[in-house]
């Protein structure tokens, strides 16, 4: 996984003198999925629209599986599969219309764009709806069929932008899952826009907080936590009986750990720039305590995206 298929360079692009996307960075490796999430207005949107040749970038370079958009847009848009958050269908036509009217515009021959919108239909669970008119489709039936409708050119990227909005809970799971599902057997990389947080941690490689046109942080929880908390990105959370001040002093004394947090007669946090739970829990057995829990605190994506908004303006979002 690292061949970079989308490659953003100091990309910026200037409306009316504010900054919509400002000096944006960013490499995703073919294969992944990544997560750009931030609130409305952050710029999700306008990167989407220059990795797609939609809008022109003011300065900055872009290339999507080595093309740049700006100068090709018909060779991008032949190689991405774009999924916008207001798709539309014609209404008076069924989902198997619907996509074999997407393959003709794709000039793909109607023998075998039969072949596909099938095989898709039955892959995105709406086999048993092919024949029913989209005007009839419930909003999660309608992006399950966007995503068949992205997929029918063969893409080897997918832009999803809020791919999940309005659909209930099962359907959400249903989406995920199916997104999921597609990457893992067909390695197609996917760029997944959205501000559901638990969604996005559900199932992206790597996140980018993405806020005012910069962004803020990417990676994986863990990077993001580092970056975040430094020095604190592992909490480690004893339960001994008792908690020994000889004990407390010899892990303070521990060069991973930046500081003990005493809750109770018998719990603790200890904070530490490494995932150390094996050499804590030694050092507790060692003064023969009675150690009766020990576990690794993950920070969530909630408390990394809210930290990092903390101070910051967040009105819009
Ligand atoms: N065509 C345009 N002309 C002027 N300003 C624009 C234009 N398109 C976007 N903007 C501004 O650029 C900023 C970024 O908007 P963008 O739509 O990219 O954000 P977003 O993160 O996609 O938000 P949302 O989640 O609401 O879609 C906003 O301040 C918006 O008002």
């Amino acid at each position: 996984m690292n061949e970079a298929i989308i490659e953003i360079q100091e990309l910026s692009k200037i409306y009316d003198d504010v900054p919509a996307v400002d000096k944006l960075s960013l490499s995703i490796q073919k294969g992944e999925i990544f997560g750009l999430l931030g609130p409305n207005g952050a710029g999700k949107s306008t990167t989407i629209f220059m990795l797609l040749g939609l809008t022109e970038p003011t300065s900055g370079n872009v290339h999507v599986c080595g093309i740049d958009p700006t100068r090709n847009p018909l060779e991008v848009k032949k190689r991405v599969g774009y999924l916008p958050d207001d798709l539309g269908f014609y209404q008076n036509m069924t989902g198997y219309e619907n996509l074999l009217y997407t393959a003709s515009l794709n000039e793909i021959p109607r023998e075998e764009a039969e072949k596909r919108a099938r095989s898709l239909l039955e892959q995105v669970g709406l086999e048993g709806a092919m024949h029913k008119k989209t005007g009839k489709y419930s909003r999660g039936m309608k992006q399950r069929l966007g995503l068949a409708d992205v997929l029918i050119k063969n893409p080897e990227v997918i832009i999803l932008d809020e791919p999940t909005l309005g659909i209930d809970p099962e359907g959400v799971r249903e989406l995920l899952s199916l997104i999921n599902k597609l990457n893992k057997e067909k390695n197609i990389t996917v760029l997944l826009s959205s501000h559901h947080l638990h969604q996005v941690q559900q199932i992206c490689d790597r996140v980018g907080i993405f806020v005012k046109g910069k962004l803020l942080a990417k990676g994986n929880m863990d990077d993001l936590a580092g970056q975040l908390f430094k020095n604190e990105a592992y909490i480690v959370h004893v339960e001994a009986d008792p908690i020994d001040d000889y004990m407390v002093n010899d892990i303070k004394g521990m060069k991973e750990v930046s500081r003990v947090e005493q809750l109770n007669h018998n719990t603790m946090e200890i904070y530490c720039d490494k995932d150390i739970t094996p050499t804590i829990a030694r050092t507790v057995m060692s003064y023969d305590i009675n150690l009766t829990n020990i576990s690794k605190k993950n920070y969530g994506l909630d408390e990394i995206y809210h930290l990092y908004f903390e101070g910051r303006e967040t009105n819009e979002a």
